[in-house]
């Protein structure tokens, strides 16, 4: 795996695809810098080597039109601070004015191109398109962990155009090496975490993930498909019937293979979907009707923390709970106390995939675990065991 320190950028330009699709707020400005900052020790070392960064991005989904909304020089500015250099801008990534730009560029100087995305050929993964990209620099780094499962033309084409001269940024190494560290390498009891709303969302994740864990949490929406599945009453909360007989098959597989799966054994049961709700705790199976699950009951989270405690490894993807709702948050803020108790005792914990990232913002959480993935749906496709098109087209 060639990653930045198989190259010397001495005189070099850098050509870095980034990830700086980050959340704006109405004035434009940058909401969370998480990306940027994640991005920041590979522009760092091209620039102290003493090359020069042209880096490109995609910013939000304008569907190959040029729209200001969507324009990258909203987040010029805070780039600028977050890498500590005046970055300069020029409002195209392809042609004559992207080209001069690149060239006027000197050592020591970052240079952030136009939204790749305000050309449809970005998203088709257009070669010509990617040879003009591949006009803007020496080397090729892809540090874009956030849309490596996209095959466009700046995260893959592009790359075949560099030959020899290509390689991983520290991010995405880091993004590959954690999942790793999960997937593979980790030390045992390993433990996977999955909630969310649904489970035929998880069930790619949950069959390839029956392979590498000890133990299995399962909670959230996704309760209730495999309680009832196995008879009990689950009342109005969620729950997806037609999934059931796969909830019964993925009990029987992790059996078969050894696996833990602990599920809820008791909830916060509410009589709306509200917060303001009237609420009562009760068994699993036992949900009357008109009430539906909401959170994990207390019963629950006590074998949620012994599990959670004795594991060396964990992967938590998906709240236990409606966390939006403060009355329901208490199940996921559970868990994430517990993970850092046991990130704090060696452990080393993985967050990460949709909404997961959200949840642990949200609660300040994301300082107490080992490493919260810069990735949604990439940290999806990667937990599926798919082999993201941009970690195969530096690899290829
Ligand atoms: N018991 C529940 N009933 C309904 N929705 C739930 C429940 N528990 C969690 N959720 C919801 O699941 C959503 C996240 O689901 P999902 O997108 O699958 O997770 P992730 O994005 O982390 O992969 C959250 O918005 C949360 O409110
Ligand atoms: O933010 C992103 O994805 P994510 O919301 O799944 O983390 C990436 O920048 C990919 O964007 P896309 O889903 O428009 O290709």
């Amino acid at each position: 795996m060639k990653t930045l320190e198989d190259f010397n950028f001495e005189m070099k330009k850098a050509l870095i695809r980034v990830d700086f699709n980050v959340p704006l707020d109405e004035d434009f400005n940058v909401t969370d810098t998480n990306r940027i900052e994640a991005a920041k020790p590979s522009i760092i070392k091209v620039l102290e080597d003493g090359g020069s960064a042209v880096l490109m991005s995609h910013l939000g989904r304008p569907k190959g039109e040029r729209n200001p909304d969507f324009s990258l020089e909203h987040i010029c500015k805070t780039v600028s601070e977050v890498i500590g250099v005046q970055v300069k801008f020029v409002n195209d990534c392809v042609g004559e004015v992207a080209e001069q730009a690149v060239a006027n560029l000197q050592a020591g100087e970052v240079l952030l191109l136009e939204n790749l995305r305000f050309h449809s050929s970005e998203t088709i993964g257009d070669a010509t398109f990617a040879v003009q990209l591949s006009k803007l620099g020496d080397i090729y780094i892809n540090d874009a962990f956030g849309t490596a499962h996209r095959a466009h033309a700046s995260t893959t084409v592009v790359a075949k155009y560099f030959g020899e001269n290509k390689c991983f940024g520290y991010l995405l190494a880091k993004e590959i090496e954690s999942i790793e560290k999960v997937m593979q390498t980790g030390e045992k009891p390993v433990l996977a975490i999955l909630g969310g709303a649904k489970v035929s969302s998880k069930i790619t994740i949950i069959e390839n993930i029956l392979d590498k864990v000890d133990h299995l949490i399962i909670g959230g929406g996704m309760t209730y498909t495999f309680v009832k599945a196995q008879g009990g009453e689950v009342g109005d909360s969620i729950c997806e019937d037609d999934k059931m007989p796969l909830a019964l098959d993925i009990l029987k597989q992790a059996k078969e293979k050894g696996v833990q799966v602990h599920i809820p054994v008791d909830v916060l049961a509410a009589d709306d979907f509200s917060n303001d709700a009237n609420t009562q705790v009760v068994d699993v199976d036992k949900i009357p009707d008109g009430w539906q699950g909401l959170d994990a009951g207390p019963r629950t989270l006590e074998n949620f923390k012994e599990v959670i405690l004795k594991s060396k490894t964990i992967l938590w993807n998906g709240p236990v709970g409606v966390f939006e709702m403060e009355n329901f948050a208490k199940g996921t803020i559970g868990v994430g106390n517990f993970i850092d108790e046991s990130t704090q005792g060696g452990a080393f914990s993985l967050v990460g995939g949709g909404d997961s990232v959200a949840a642990v913002k949200q609660f300040g959480f994301q300082d107490k675990v080992s490493y919260v993935s810069t990735g949604g749906g990439a940290m999806l496709e990667s937990l599926e065991g798919k082999t993201l098109p941009g970690i195969a087209a530096i690899l290829g």
